[in-house]
């Protein structure tokens, strides 16, 4: 049976005393039917106590007999209580003090070590910070965590002697440590568990294989590195009103299973942890004392050929008092890296290693069900389902906001189906919530980044709203209130499409068969971005530091044999912008008058006249619609004296874009807005405001005559495109330029009868 199988089977949802349960698998969020009968507690068989002691023994048979032991659980519950596992009481002990020391430090000392500070997510997750599953409640847990460092690893000799290839993988920080060194024994008290469980998870790993009937030592050199991390969680006592008013059930940490090879947990006597049967029962997986909690992750699942079995698990603490637990992933999957834009080892295994189905889990019957998939992949597939990682937590949680505050125009199941355009949504609506922090902001900041970032990877075709939510994120970030620095994200994005082209190009395994379009499309992408960038960066006086270079990469776009008239229009239009926006930055250009700045304007639209004349695909048409709906809601919101302060190119950028929506949507009512807006600024009827805004007046007069103009907006995919040709648009806003008397002759005289032209 497949994960998907194994998370889908049961009876009938509808049957009664069930209900659904969905889960977020790497193979997309699926559904579960559960019971809603109350948890029971686990019988011997179900969860059984295995007395692991025997691993240890020189006798092979010995070692044998837990293999079975080990074999049965792991090919029915996927869950087994280890005894005799050798950890010292003091150690446990010792790590358990450090952790309540730690949470039971004030928030403020917490922070220092706050995971949003972390380049790879080691450190401190605050109180109902994520949500391990979409349906049940934020997790009422605090934790923290630590990654593998070979520097506290007794088994390495030498760190120095460590191959590239496997350092370039880890994910320590030190910072986990100085930041806790109020507390003199902390780091020596967990990192001594650590070693503790990391020496065992070695031994037991040998007897994984031995289970899997492989040779004892076959997952040793995989495993010389291993991604194995700490999570000290500590789980104050949920609140018995919570979840009441919103229905949403309250837990712990919500129902998902373990990513990794397996999870040794340890837990204190107060329990609360809750396993999920495959008849859909939760049982109670009760404190056993002097024992770790067993369990399989999916990667082992996956290349078991699904043998064995990675079960569905949460927690839920309503006891009066508070409860810690101690898992220790060997190893906890790596999030996602945004720098570069790759994900790495997620498994238990070395840093850089790639695991296909396991010989012995395929026979004539059982042929492998799965491609070999390096972790890196492996990451990704279950990134793109699941929001466990860092900001999630903040980002449903203002989610709910954005769907409260728009549930007429958001689709119910965007946070799943498109979590990137659900974020930014989150992003950007949170400058509306009132006192909202930094640091939850910065959270959300980097959920976005990762999204993005896994969007631009990700093979074509890019959808729509993907396209939409970058675009979105380019527009308004300057206005977000965490003070998003667009540029050093668009250009890491930037580098993140530059690290990975090569990726595909380069080792098989990797290599798309249709790089030339993929690499199109993202460049499509970055032309689209860039202009929306450029257009934003357009009087508000800062200047794009990674302008030539957006150019540059941009004009790539004309050698692709496949591309088509509207690529060269957009990257026609990157150049108008960044050209404007460098004689902004240059103001004795401007200081020579303004005849040279138009001279400029002229010879760009000379040499762009033919794509600019070309006709228009639906794609490139709501591609503009949106942009210029984009540019004059932005113009609109901007304050008044900010506006009279801007140079006359911004009123430009501006008529451009209600000239190009009066082209395709004339009935928009962002343009009457925008001419209002002009026309109420302007300080007299020189000033160019008053110039464009007549312009739009003229032109809705007209369209007006001519019966075009509706009072309803018009759906878009029935909306004809005014049939001037874009000289027309251009010599209106030309004469719009210049002083009024002059122009108003030569744009009178430019369309033969627009009327005639109107539908
Ligand atoms: O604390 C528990 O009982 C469960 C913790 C858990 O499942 C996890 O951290 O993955
Ligand atoms: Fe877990």
């Amino acid at each position: 049976m497949s994960v998907t199988e194994v998370l889908k089977q049961s009876s009938d949802p509808e049957s009664e005393g069930r209900t659904v349960l969905k889960l977020t698998t790497a193979y997309g969020l699926v559904d579960r039917s559960i019971k809603t009968s109350p948890p029971r507690d686990a019988t011997p068989e179900e969860i059984p106590i295995i007395n692991i002691s025997r691993i240890f023994s020189d006798e092979p048979a010995a070692r044998h007999a837990v293999a079975e032991e080990i074999k049965k659980a792991a090919t029915t519950s996927g869950f087994f209580y280890m005894s005799g596992h050798g950890i010292p009481d003091e150690v446990i002990g010792a790590a358990l003090e450090a952790a309540k020391d730690f949470f039971h430090q004030p928030q403020d000392i917490k922070q220092r070590v706050n995971q949003a500070a972390s380049k790879w997510f080691n450190g401190w997750n605050g109180p109902k910070s994520h949500r391990a599953n979409a349906v049940e409640s934020l997790d009422h847990r605090e934790s923290f965590g630590f990654r593998y460092d070979p520097r506290y690893d007794p088994a390495v000799e030498d760190v120095d002697t460590i191959p590239e290839e496997i350092k370039a993988g880890f994910r320590a920080e030190e910072y986990c440590w100085t930041q806790t060194s109020n507390l003199p024994h902390f780091k020596q008290d967990v990192l001594d568990y650590w070693r503790a469980c990391l020496a065992l998870a070695r031994q037991l790993i040998r007897i994984f294989a031995l289970a899997l009937d492989l040779p004892e030592n076959y997952f040793d050199e995989k495993t010389s590195h291993p991604d194995a991390a700490v999570a000290l969680n500590y789980y104050p006592t949920i609140p018995e009103s919570a979840g009441k008013d919103t229905g949403v059930e309250a837990v712990s940490i919500g129902s998902h299973t373990d990513l990794q090879f397996f999870t040794m947990l340890w837990q204190d006597q107060n329990g609360g942890l809750q396993v999920l049967n495959r008849d859909g029962q939760w049982l109670n997986a009760k404190p056993i004392e002097g024992t770790f909690v067993v369990n399989i992750g999916d990667y082992l699942m996956r290349i078991t050929n699904d043998r064995f079995v990675s079960t569905v698990h949460r927690a839920k603490n309503f006891t009066n008092n508070e409860r810690f637990s101690m898992p220790f992933f060997f190893g906890m999957y790596s999030k996602f890296d945004d720098q570069i834009g790759l994900a790495n080892l997620n498994s238990g295994f070395n840093f850089n290693e790639t695991c296909g189905v396991l010989p012995s889990c395929i026979d004539e019957n059982h042929p492998a069900k799965y491609e070999p998939v390096s972790c890196a992949e492996w990451v990704h597939l279950r990134f793109k389902a699941s929001n466990l990682e860092g900001g999630s937590g903040f980002v449903r949680h203002y989610g709910v906001w954005v769907s409260l505050k728009h549930s007429n125009d958001l689709p119910d199941n965007l946070e799943n189906e498109q979590p990137l355009l659900f974020s930014t949504a989150c992003l950007l609506a949170s400058r509306f919530v009132p006192s909202i922090s930094k640091t939850v902001g910065h959270e959300m900041y980097l959920m976005v980044r990762r999204l993005a970032a896994c969007v631009v990877l990700k093979p074509p075709p890019l959808d729509y709203e993907s396209l939409q939510s970058l675009l979105l994120l380019s527009m308004f970030s300057p206005t977000v209130q965490t003070a998003m620095p667009i540029d050093s994200w668009v250009m890491s994005a930037l580098a993140i499409n530059h690290a990975t082209l090569p990726l595909n190009i380069s080792g098989s395994q990797h290599a798309h068969p249709d790089f030339s379009e993929m690499r199109l499309k993202r460049l499509r992408i970055w032309n689209g971005l860039c202009l929306t960038h450029i257009q934003f960066s357009i009087g508000n006086g800062r200047q794009s530091m990674v302008q030539k270079a957006f150019v540059d990469y941009c004009s790539q776009i004309l050698s692709f044999p496949e591309a088509i008239c509207e690529d060269a229009r957009l990257f026609a239009e990157v150049l108008l912008y960044s050209g404007t926006e460098n004689l902004l930055n240059h103001s004795d250009v401007l200081c020579e008058g303004e005849t040279i700045v138009f001279d400029d304007l002229v010879q760009w639209k000379t040499t762009w006249n033919h794509i600019l004349a070309q006709s228009s695909s639906a794609t490139l048409r709501n591609a503009a619609l949106e942009t210029s709906r984009g540019i004059l809601s932005y113009f609109l919101e901007l304050d008044f004296s900010v506006v009279l302060d801007m140079p006359d190119y911004y009123f430009f950028i501006t008529i451009y874009a209600a000239l190009t929506l009066c082209k395709f949507d004339i009935s928009e009512p962002l343009i009457t807005a925008t001419q209002t807006c002009l026309m109420d600024l302007a300080p007299n009827d020189e000033h160019i405001a008053f110039r464009f805004g007549t312009v739009l007046e003229e032109i809705r007069r007209k369209a007006a005559a001519a019966g075009t103009l509706t009072t309803q907006m018009r759906p878009e995919d029935q909306m004809e495109p005014l049939m001037w040709n874009d000289n027309y648009a251009w010599d209106v806003m030309m004469a719009g330029l210049y002083p009024l008397d002059v122009a108003v002759t030569e744009w009178e005289d430019a369309p033969p009868d627009i009327g005639e032209t109107f539908h």
